[in-house]
């Protein structure tokens, strides 16, 4: 339901999202996680059509959103981070203008006001002026509008963020319930948003998506470590060396880098985390007596392990906002 190919995007000379690819699948929620600064609202602001790519593809729903976003935009929900709302209008007329502007048929839109301002737990307040609310009743009615409609495609910046742990709980519930037939992206800076409700996630850091997979897989691939090196000489035999060697786990070639001609790039995982120091030299040795040159030899798990640690920086500072 939303497909991303090679996005970037480009702020002057500053590179906020980098050759970004993913897919979201009706029924999954997928949590698109990173520190902050790290793309995330630049990215979603992308997909909802609201800024333009530098380069690259978004499909929502089967629709390209440049070429047609009218009909990309009818597929999707989005919730910024900050909802722009008007604050002089009552919960339940706000809503039934972006019903209207989201060309949700006339006589369908009471009905959809209402049942987005139930889901979202804002019904209560739906007489009420804007301006008067709270900062977790306006978080949410930017949830209800996002929900308006019953788009199948929903994208939403932060969901969370200020709400309290009775709110963060509904939320959430909501979220499982419509990622069982929706296909659900949620940005977040903080690891445990993602255990709660997502079945995956996309890890970004400075533009660039470095790992995806399962919490216990991004656990997993966090203890795992392995490096980077630039090989003088013939890709394929390059890997089989490295990959004879009983340390590694596997070895691949990174064919999106531009290298030097005559030159590879490969990734190399290793088995085991620990003597990793040991085993570059291992893998270099065994090059180097194949014949072939080594240009460069980078660790690295170290990114993975510092975007975590960032994103449990983020826990802690959940846990002191629960606690
Ligand atoms: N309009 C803009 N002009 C220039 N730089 C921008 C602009 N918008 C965002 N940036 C920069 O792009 C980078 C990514 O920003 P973005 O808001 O997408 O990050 P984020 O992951 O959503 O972070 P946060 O969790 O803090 O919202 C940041 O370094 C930010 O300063």
């Amino acid at each position: 339901m939303i497909e991303v190919e090679r996005l970037s995007k480009s702020y002057g000379a500053f590179r906020a999202v980098s050759d970004v690819s993913f897919h979201v699948e009706r029924g999954e929620v997928v949590g698109f996680l990173g520190p902050n600064g790290a793309g995330k609202s630049t990215t979603l602001r992308m997909l909802a059509g609201f800024l333009g790519p530098s380069s690259g593809r978004i499909r929502i729903g089967g629709h390209d959103i440049g070429e047609e976003p009218l009909l990309a935009r009818e597929k999707l929900g989005y919730m910024p981070e900050t909802s722009p709302l008007y604050p002089e209008m009552r919960v339940r007329e706000y809503l039934a203008f972006r019903a209207e502007l989201k060309r949700v048929p006339r006589g369908a839109r009471a009905r959809a006001v209402e049942r987005a301002a139930e889901e979202a737990r804002v019904d209560d307040m739906a007489d009420v002026l804007v301006r008067h609310l709270s900062k977790g009743y306006r978080q949410r009615v930017g949830l209800a509008d996002a929900l308006l409609g019953d788009p199948p495609v929903l994208i939403l910046d932060e969901p969370t963020a200020g709400l309290d742990p009775n709110q963060i709980r509904e939320v959430r519930e909501l979220v499982r319930r419509r990622g069982k037939d929706h296909a659900i992206l949620i940005s977040t800076h903080i690891l445990s948003e993602v255990e709660a409700t997502c079945s995956r996630a996309l890890v970004v850091a400075r533009g660039k998506l470095v790992a995806s997979g399962t919490i216990e897989e991004l656990r997993e691939m966090r203890r795992a470590s392995g490096l980077r090196i630039v090989v003088r000489g013939e890709a394929a035999r390059a890997l089989g060396i490295v990959r004879a060697l009983p340390e590694v786990a596997e070895a691949t070639v990174d064919a999106g880098r531009t290298q030097a001609p005559e030159t590879a790039e490969l990734l190399v995982e290793y088995q085991r985390a620990e003597g990793g120091a040991e085993v570059a030299e291992r893998v270099v040795a065994a090059l180097v007596g194949a014949g072939l040159g080594v240009r460069e030899v980078v660790p690295r798990a170290a990114s993975l392990e510092q975007v975590f640690s960032e994103l449990t920086r983020g826990d802690e500072e959940a846990a002191e906002v629960q606690a």
